[in-house]
C-alpha cells in the first residue's frame, strides 16, 4: 500500500476521465477521501455506487475546501467558468491540474482565472481514452503504461509538477513533458484530425438515402476506421474550437494528400497509388510493432 499523498481529492467531472484517475488512485492506496462534483446527479450517484467517489460534493465550494488536489476533468468548454467558480475558495497549498485534451487554451484560462494559484497549476493530458462517456466507463487501469503529457507554467513549481507526476504515475502512467503549443499542434495530427475524419464519414453515409443499406454491410474496416466517431459530441465540439488554429492546418495538409490521392486515381496512376499505400503501410506496421 502507497502512503497516502492527497488527502482529499476534488474531481470536477466524474466520468471516463476523471473517475479512472480516481479509481486508479484508490486502488493505489494514494488519495483519503475523493469528493465528486458534476453536472449531472444521476451520474454522481452512478460514481458513488460503485466507489469511485467517497462524497458528492454539495457544491463547488464544498469540494474544493480542503483539497489537496482539485482536478478538472469535464469538456475543455466548461473549464472557464468552473476555474472561476472556485478562485476565490482555493487555499494556498491547493493544486489544480486537469485532464483536458488541448493545453493552451486551458493555460490561457488558469492564467484569466487563477492568478493567485499559477505556481499550483499543472495542466495535464492523459493519451488515453475511449468513444464511452460518464461514471460508469471508468477503468481502474485505464492509464497503465500510457502516455500522460504535463505543460506546466514558467510561473509552476518544482514541488507542484512533482505533486501531479507522482499520483499519474500511480496510475502506471509514462509522464512527459512539453509546452502546450507543441502539444496541441501534435495531438491536432494524431488524435483531434482522426476524430474530425471519422465524424465526417459516419455523418456523410448517414445522410444517404441508402444509408441503411450502406450500414448493413459496413464491416471490420469501417468499424475500425469509425470507432471514435462514438465520441462525445460536446467533448469533442469543444476541442475542435479550443485547437482552431492547428486543427484548420491538419484539415487542409489532409486535403491535400486526398487530393494527391485523388489526381492518382483519376489518371489511372497505379505507381503513384502504390507509392502512397506502401509508405502507409510501413509506418503504420512500424507504429504498431512500437506498441507492444
Ligand atoms: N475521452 C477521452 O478519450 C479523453 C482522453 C483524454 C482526455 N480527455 C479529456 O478529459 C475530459 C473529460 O472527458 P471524459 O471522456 O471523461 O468525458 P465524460 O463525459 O466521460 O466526463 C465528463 C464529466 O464532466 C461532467 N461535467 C460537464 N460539465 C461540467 C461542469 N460544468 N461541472 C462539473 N461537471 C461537469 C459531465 O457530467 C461528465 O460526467 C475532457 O476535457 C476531455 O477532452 C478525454
Ligand atoms: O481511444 C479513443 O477513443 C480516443 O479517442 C483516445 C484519445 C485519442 O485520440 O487517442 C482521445 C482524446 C484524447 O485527448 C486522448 C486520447
Amino acid at each position: 500500500m502507497t502512503q497516502i499523498l492527497c488527502n482529499k481529492l476534488a474531481v470536477f467531472g466524474v466520468g471516463l476521465i476523471g473517475g479512472s484517475f480516481a479509481l486508479a488512485l484508490k486502488q493505489a492506496g494514494a488519495v483519503g477521501e475523493v469528493v465528486g462534483v458534476g453536472r449531472s446527479h444521476a451520474n454522481l450517484e452512478q460514481a458513488l455506487g460503485l466507489g469511485i467517489i467517497d462524497r458528492i460534493a454539495i457544491d463547488a465550494v464544498d469540494a474544493v475546501q480542503g483539497a489537496d488536489i482539485v482536478v478538472l476533468a469535464v469538456p475543455v468548454g466548461q473549464m472557464a467558468a468552473i476555474m472561476q467558480s472556485i478562485a476565490p475558495h482555493l487555499s494556498s497549498n491547493t493544486v489544480v491540474t486537469d485532464a483536458g485534451s488541448t493545453k493552451q487554451d486551458v493555460v490561457a484560462l488558469m492564467r484569466q482565472y487563477l492568478p493567485a494559484q499559477l505556481e499550483l497549476c499543472v495542466p495535464a493530458h492523459p493519451i488515453a481514452g475511449a468513444e464511452l462517456s460518464g461514471a460508469t466507463a471508468a477503468r481502474v487501469n485505464l492509464y497503465q503504461d500510457k502516455n500522460l503529457i504535463l505543460t506546466a507554467l514558467p510561473e509552476t513549481t518544482m514541488e507542484s509538477v512533482q505533486r501531479v507526476r507522482q499520483l499519474w504515475q500511480l496510475c502506471g502512467a509514462k509522464v512527459s513533458a512539453m509546452q502546450a503549443a507543441e502539444h496541441d499542434a501534435i495531438f491536432a495530427t494524431v488524435s483531434h484530425l482522426p476524430h474530425l475524419l471519422a465524424y465526417a464519414l459516419v455523418d456523410m453515409i448517414v445522410q444517404r438515402e441508402n444509408a441503411d443499406v450502406l450500414f448493413n454491410f459496413a464491416a471490420s474496416g469501417f468499424r475500425d476506421f469509425t470507432r471514435i466517431a462514438a465520441s462525445s459530441p460536446e467533448m469533442w465540439r469543444d476541442i475542435a474550437l479550443a485547437n482552431q488554429v492547428a486543427l484548420l492546418a491538419e484539415l487542409d495538409a489532409y486535403q491535400a494528400k486526398l487530393n494527391q490521392l485523388r489526381d492518382a486515381l483519376a489518371t489511372n496512376n497505379g505507381d503513384a497509388l502504390a507509392d502512397i499505400f506502401s509508405r502507409a503501410q510501413a509506418a503504420r506496421q512500424a507504429w504498431q510493432a512500437r506498441l507492444v
